[in-house]
This record gives C-alpha cells, sequence and structure tokens, in this order.
C-alpha cells in the first residue's frame, strides 16, 4: 500500500492529522488501492516515476498553484508563462526530454497551468501534416521556446499575446482553382522586438469563461506572403512554377484536429472530472446534515441516496472514460503511422470514435463535474473548493477542438455509411470494428429477468447495441424518405439530424460500455479491483438505460417491468459503491497541491482549510492592512457613509 504519509501534502500543523470521518472511510480496504493506482498510471514504474516528478514539482515554490485562486486574467496569464519558462528550464536541468513522461507528470501535477499550450497544438499539427524536412526545421524552434507558435482555424480565437507563428489553416487558391484548407506556417511577429508584421493586426480576445492561463487572441492578415516552403506540406505540395500536387485525399490536411482531440481527452478533459468527484466524493464524508433516523447523530451526505445518485454516475464515468481514452489512443497509435504513409483505410473509422468521443466524453464530464460542484452544497461556489474553476475549464471542451454538435454528426455520417455497407448483401468487406455490430444477430427483446440478469456485461452490452443499431436503422430509415420523397440530399440530411444525433449518441455509449467491459476481462488476476470496477461499469451501463428508458421501451425491448428491475440492479450499486467511494477517489492519486481544493484535500480538514484560504484573500489582507484604519470593515461602505454625512 502506498503511505498516506505522502499524500497529505499541505504542511500545516492540523493537516497531520486526517480527519477521523474519512480515515474509518479508509480503515477496511475491499481493494488495493495502490495496485489500482499503478493500474491507471499504467504500471507500478510509472507510478513511481510521477510522484518522483510530482514531489520535485511541488517542492519548487516558484511552480504553486495556491495563489491561482486570487489572481485577476493577466495575473494568471503571467503566472502561466512564467511557470511554462521554469519547467522548461527545469526540464533542461534534469535532462526531460521533449515528448518525455516527465514533462507529461509535470503538466500533471500542474493541472495544465502552463502558458503557451497553444504551442502543442502547433506541433501536433506540424508533426502530421508537415514533411520530414519541414518538422526537422520547426519542431525544435518550438522546443527551444525559440519561436512561439499557435494554431489558427477558427475564424477568430487563437493568437493572443504570445505568438510569433501561427499555423493558419485556410483555402488553398492554386492555379485558378480551390484546392481545400490547407496548413500555412505564418510568421506573425517580429523576433526581435515582437512588433506585429507588416499586413498582420493582432491581441488578446479579451476576457473568456476561463482559460484565462492559455492565450486566445484576434488574427487578421491583410495581403501578408510568406515563403512558399511555408505551405505544410506532407499531403500537397505547390512545386515553384505553380503546379499543385496532391499527395493524400481531401480531408488529409484534417488529420491535425484527430491527433489533438485524441490526446486532450486524458491529458485535459477526463483529470478535470476525476478531480471534481474527488473533491465532491472527500467533502460528502466530512459533512454532516440532518438524519437518517431520528435517534441517530447527523448523518455524512454521502448516506444518502440521491447524493450517491449524484456523485457515483460521475465517478464511473471517469473509470469508464480512462479506459475509453486508452483504448482510443491505442487505435490511435495502431493507425497512425499509416496514415503518415499515406495509407487513409483506418481515418475514417479513426475520426468518426475520435470525434464522437470528444463529444459525448467532454459533455459528459461537464455534467459530472457541475453535478459534483452542487453536490457540495454553498462551498461548492466558492472557488477556493476548486470545482468552480474545474466546471469552467471542462465547459470549454465541449467547444474548442470542434463544437460537440458538429462533431456528433461527423459521427452519424460514418454510422449512416456503414449502415448502407452493412445492407449490401454483396459486400465481401467487413465492417469497421467498432460498427461490426451492425451485422451481427440482434435479439428483439431483452432476456433478463431478475436482478442479477442485469448485472451481466455482455447482457447490458447487447442491450445497448440493440438500441443503437435501432435509432441508426431509424435515422437512415428517415433520411431516405425524404429523398423519395424529392428532397436533396443536404436538405434531408438537415431535416434529420435531430435524429441522427440520438443515434450518433446511443453508438457512442454502446462503444464506451464495451470497451468498459473489455477492459474488466483483462484484469482477471486481480479479482478484488476486478469486482469493484465491474461495479462501476454495470453502474455505468445501467446509469444510461435509466436516463434513456424511452429508447429501450419504443421497440418493446424492455418492458416497463423490466426497467424497474434494472432501476433496482442500479439502486443496489449505489449501496455497494458506496463504501469503496473515497478509496475509488484516492486510486486517483491527485497530490493535495494538484487538487487545490480546500474541501478536497486528502486528510479532510474541511473547515480548518477553508477558514485559513478565505483569510488569504486580498480582501481581507491587502486592503484592510494598506488602507483601513483599526475598526472598520468594508472600507468603500465606509468612505461612501463619510461622504454623505
Ligand atoms: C491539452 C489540451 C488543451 C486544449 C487547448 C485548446 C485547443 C483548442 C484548439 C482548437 O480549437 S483548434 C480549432 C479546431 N477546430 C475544429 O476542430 C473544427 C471542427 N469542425 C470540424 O471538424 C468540421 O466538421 C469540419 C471543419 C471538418 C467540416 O469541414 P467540411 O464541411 O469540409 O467537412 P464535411 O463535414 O463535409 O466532411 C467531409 C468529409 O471529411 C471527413 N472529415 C471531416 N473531418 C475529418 C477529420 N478530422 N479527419 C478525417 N476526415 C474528416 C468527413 O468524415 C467527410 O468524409 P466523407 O465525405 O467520406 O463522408
Ligand atoms: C478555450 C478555447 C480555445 C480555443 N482555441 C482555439 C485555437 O487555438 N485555435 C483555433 O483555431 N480555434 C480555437 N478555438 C475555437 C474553437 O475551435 C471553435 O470555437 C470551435 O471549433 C467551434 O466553432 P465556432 O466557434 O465557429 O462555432 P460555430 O460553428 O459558430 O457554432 C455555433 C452553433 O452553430 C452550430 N453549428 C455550426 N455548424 C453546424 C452544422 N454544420 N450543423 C449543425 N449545427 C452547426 C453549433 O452546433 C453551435 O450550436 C478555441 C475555443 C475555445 C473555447
Amino acid at each position: 500500500m502506498g503511505s498516506p504519509v505522502n499524500r497529505v501534502s499541505m504542511g500545516d500543523t492540523w493537516s497531520r492529522q486526517v480527519h477521523p470521518d474519512i480515515e474509518r472511510e479508509r480503515h477496511v480496504q475491499s481493494f488495493c488501492v495502490e495496485e489500482l493506482t499503478n493500474i491507471l498510471d499504467g504500471g507500478a514504474q510509472n507510478t513511481a516515476l510521477r510522484r518522483e516528478v510530482e514531489s520535485i514539482i511541488h517542492s519548487d515554490p516558484e511552480l504553486s498553484l495556491k495563489d491561482n485562486y486570487f489572481m485577476t486574467q493577466n495575473e494568471r496569464y503571467e503566472a502561466a508563462i512564467k511557470k511554462k519558462f521554469h519547467v522548461q528550464m527545469l526540464a533542461q536541468r534534469l535532462g526531460w526530454s521533449e515528448d518525455s513522461r516527465e514533462l507529461y507528470y509535470a503538466n500533471r501535477s500542474l493541472s495544465g497551468d502552463l502558458g503557451l499550450a497553444l504551442q502543442f497544438v502547433f506541433q501536433k499539427a506540424l508533426r502530421s501534416l508537415g514533411s520530414e524536412e519541414q518538422i526537422a526545421k520547426w519542431d525544435p524552434l518550438c522546443n527551444k521556446l525559440q519561436i512561439l507558435a499557435t494554431y489558427a482555424q477558427t475564424e477568430l480565437g487563437h493568437v493572443g499575446r504570445s505568438a510569433t507563428h501561427a499555423l493558419v489553416q485556410a483555402q488553398l487558391i492554386c492555379s485558378g482553382a480551390q484546392q481545400g484548407m490547407h496548413a500555412f506556417i505564418v510568421p506573425i511577429r517580429s523576433l526581435e522586438d515582437h512588433s506585429p508584421l507588416p499586413g498582420i493586426t493582432v491581441g488578446d480576445i479579451g476576457p473568456k469563461m476561463d482559460f484565462d492561463h492559455s492565450d486566445n487572441g484576434f488574427l487578421q492578415l491583410d495581403h501578408v506572403r510568406i515563403p512558399r516552403e511555408n505551405m505544410l506540406s506532407r499531403f500537397a505540395q505547390v512545386l515553384p512554377d505553380g503546379t499543385y500536387i496532391k499527395l493524400g485525399t481531401a480531408k488529409s490536411n484534417y488529420l491535425s484536429m484527430v491527433v489533438v482531440r485524441v490526446d486532450m481527452l486524458s491529458n485535459e478533459v477526463i483529470p478535470l472530472l476525476q478531480k471534481a468527484c474527488v473533491i465532491a466524493i472527500r467533502y460528502s464524508v466530512i459533512r454532516h446534515q440532518s438524519r437518517l433516523q431520528p435517534s441517530d447523530p447527523e448523518a455524512k451526505v454521502l448516506d444518502y441516496q440521491t447524493q450517491q445518485q449524484k456523485l457515483f454516475p460521475p465517478l464511473a464515468k471517469a473509470y469508464a472514460f480512462h479506459f475509453v481514452a486508452k483504448s482510443l489512443l491505442e487505435f490511435f497509435h495502431r493507425s497512425y503511422s499509416s496514415i503518415l504513409d499515406r495509407d487513409f483505410r483506418l481515418l475514417p473509422e479513426l475520426h468518426a470514435l475520435s470525434a464522437g468521443m470528444k463529444a459525448l466524453v467532454s459533455d459528459f464530464c461537464v455534467q459530472g463535474a457541475e453535478l459534483c460542484r452542487r453536490a457540495c452544497g454553498g462551498h461548492g461556489y466558492s472557488k477556493l473548493s476548486g470545482l468552480p474553476s474545474l466546471v469552467t475549464r471542462v465547459t470549454a471542451s465541449c467547444t474548442y477542438e470542434g463544437e460537440n454538435t458538429v462533431l456528433y454528426l461527423q459521427t452519424a455520417r460514418f454510422l449512416v455509411k456503414s449502415y448502407l455497407q452493412a445492407q449490401e448483401s454483396t459486400s465481401q468487406r467487413s465492417l469497421p470494428q467498432s460498427v461490426a455490430y451492425l451485422t451481427a444477430p440482434d435479439l428483439a427483446k431483452c432476456p433478463a429477468q431478475n436482478v442479477a440478469d442485469f448485472l451481466h456485461p455482455e447482457l447490458y452490452t447487447t442491450a445497448w447495441a440493440h438500441v443503437a443499431a435501432r435509432l441508426i436503422k431509424d435515422s437512415v430509415h428517415h433520411l431516405q424518405t425524404l429523398m423519395q420523397s424529392g428532397a436533396d440530399r443536404h436538405e434531408a440530411w438537415n431535416q434529420t439530424t435531430v435524429i441522427h444525433l440520438q443515434a450518433a449518441k446511443a453508438h457512442l455509449y454502446y462503444v464506451t460500455v464495451k470497451i468498459f467491459t473489455e477492459a474488466l476481462e483483462k484484469l482477471e488476476n486481480q479479482p478484488a479491483i476486478q469486482q469493484v470496477l465491474k461495479r462501476l461499469c454495470d453502474l455505468y451501463a445501467l446509469h444510461g438505460i435509466m436516463t434513456n428508458t424511452g429508447d429501450f421501451l419504443h421497440d418493446g425491448f424492455l418492458s416497463g417491468a423490466q426497467i424497474d428491475v434494472a432501476r433496482k440492479a442500479y439502486l443496489d450499486l449505489l449501496l455497494l459503491i458506496r463504501k469503496d467511494a473515497v478509496l475509488l477517489t484516492d486510486a486517483f492519486d491527485f497530490t493535495d497541491q494538484c487538487l487545490n481544493s480546500a474541501l478536497g484535500c486528502y486528510d479532510g480538514n474541511v473547515y480548518e482549510r477553508l477558514f485559513q484560504w478565505a483569510q488569504r484573500s486580498p480582501t481581507n489582507t491587502q486592503f484592510l492592512r494598506n488602507e483601513l484604519q483599526k475598526t472598520v470593515p468594508v472600507p468603500h461602505v465606509h468612505s461612501y457613509l463619510s461622504d454623505s454625512l
């Protein structure tokens, strides 16, 4: 077992003692937390390395996150830039190479609160769309921060204060024809004095909901000329005489979006939900309110079924999505090198999965984080809980890298094609793996009779496959009917997109359930962990059924009576998960500094910490010290009062 002492890390006297209410939660362990942490980290060696990096990062005062909640937008931006350069120096000193695990862990322990984040998007795009020579030229300049690069695809919203170069995605018009979207490296600021180059208008986009650490700006290009070699040319080239040569497909230059979507799930989006769960579940065993029985002492709020209903589905998602992101990354690694070598056979499925998973996962992470925030009552509204920042930050992920509706529809487009392919009786080609269920034998009715039946992974995976297949069939049917009645393809598509969206969501839910169940099968040798994760998997699948009962009842696949049984199975699971809940959050192994939450620290000393942190607020320090005489508590009121008297 890992020593909990390592995790009690704030250094205050009262934090050396773990609160008895949370201590009791850890007393009886039905599984080994450390083993589960190792699974999440991908091996004990990774856990050890991560902790080593964390201790380096957290012992460095330059890298502290503790004042973040009291900073203005500009202060946060500056602090994030400062940290970025500091980490860069640290990496050089300690020999952490680019793309090393150490740097990945450093970023994780700082909650990604580093400046120049979009340089990462630029580099991902460069490495996927650039020729080997272009990568060799530009990548090292980025790594050494000799240029500061950004990614400019959206009409507005990408460049900001720091960038010297932008990767601009723009229409290439060549030999009088539109050749589609291509990527161009455009120098935008002088490397001497950082002033905008001729024809460039650039600046910060203004206040945002969050992402203050990150630079988002506007960019206007007016007759800007760049060298021909600055067009990224892995998939297309323009020769000196102006001849256009296509080396890939029409959509090859969209590859950079696939790469970033896959990456951001595990590096940015999912940890935000995991942290929200840690904070809310730990707080819910400290917070006592009302009584379960009139004669009882006040209960921990986590003992209320409704609180479990708020927090355990997000917890189950936080685990489910870990395995989903891992599986997606594996698929990505299997296909990426062949795509770079211009074999595009796997790209449509990879695109459909990565776009759809980005949408589904970010949607659920936002919902889950907000539920966690609300589950903490009034203190969840305090920034010091850490939850408002988690919510606003994860909210951005529903928009950036593709607005979620647009992405679901990309998946839907692939599903329509796959369905039609499955219908072609002459087709000898097998369907892509994620849609192979479209040709599998289907049951018209679910055979489940009792609670135990609903806890069979095969049963609920099949149920999800049934619903997804039916909704896809239905969406294609609606599309075809409209076209047969005279609507053109585009009009028919738009008039059925709400139905396509529903089908895409069901398909993606099915895929997540399948991935989670397959991940569990691999844990045969760790039965205690397999059991505790299976409960989360069961809960994940059944919660999806309970929140979409209409889809399961629609064609009589489930009856009303079966829904009642499924609900009983679901409610029983809440109780079973209750006893492991805190341990399941411990297993994520976020340090207290990384959580940066007065409610969520490992030791459970919530109220002491809240009290102490609130006193650090500038409103309570600078103002009182600088301007007030001894007795007046609210300076503005005081000055107005004296004016009017
Ligand atoms: C640590 C992380 C920190 C994160 C910081 C925040 C970073 C944020 C950075 C950004 O937000 S950068 C901006 C990213 N912008 C987007 O992601 C735009 C999202 N919009 C889309 O993806 C649109 O769907 C798209 C621009 C692709 C629409 O273009 P089209 O109208 O030409 O595509 P259409 O929907 O007609 O699809 C045409 C074909 O391309 C295919 N396609 C579309 N996107 C693809 C793709 N990405 N890869 C491969 N194929 C793709 C699509 O499947 C289809 O194939 P089929 O013709 O065979 O059916
Ligand atoms: C924090 C943050 C960081 C960002 N960083 C960058 C960056 O570095 N570089 C960059 O280039 N961009 C960046 N963006 C921009 C981001 O990628 C875009 O905002 C995003 O892709 C959505 O595009 P849009 O803003 O044009 O939305 P719109 O397309 O205007 O969407 C508005 C509405 O229209 C709907 N809609 C649009 N098209 C369709 C359609 N075909 N069918 C049905 N409905 C549709 C959408 O569903 C949505 O409801 C960032 C955004 C944020 C929030």
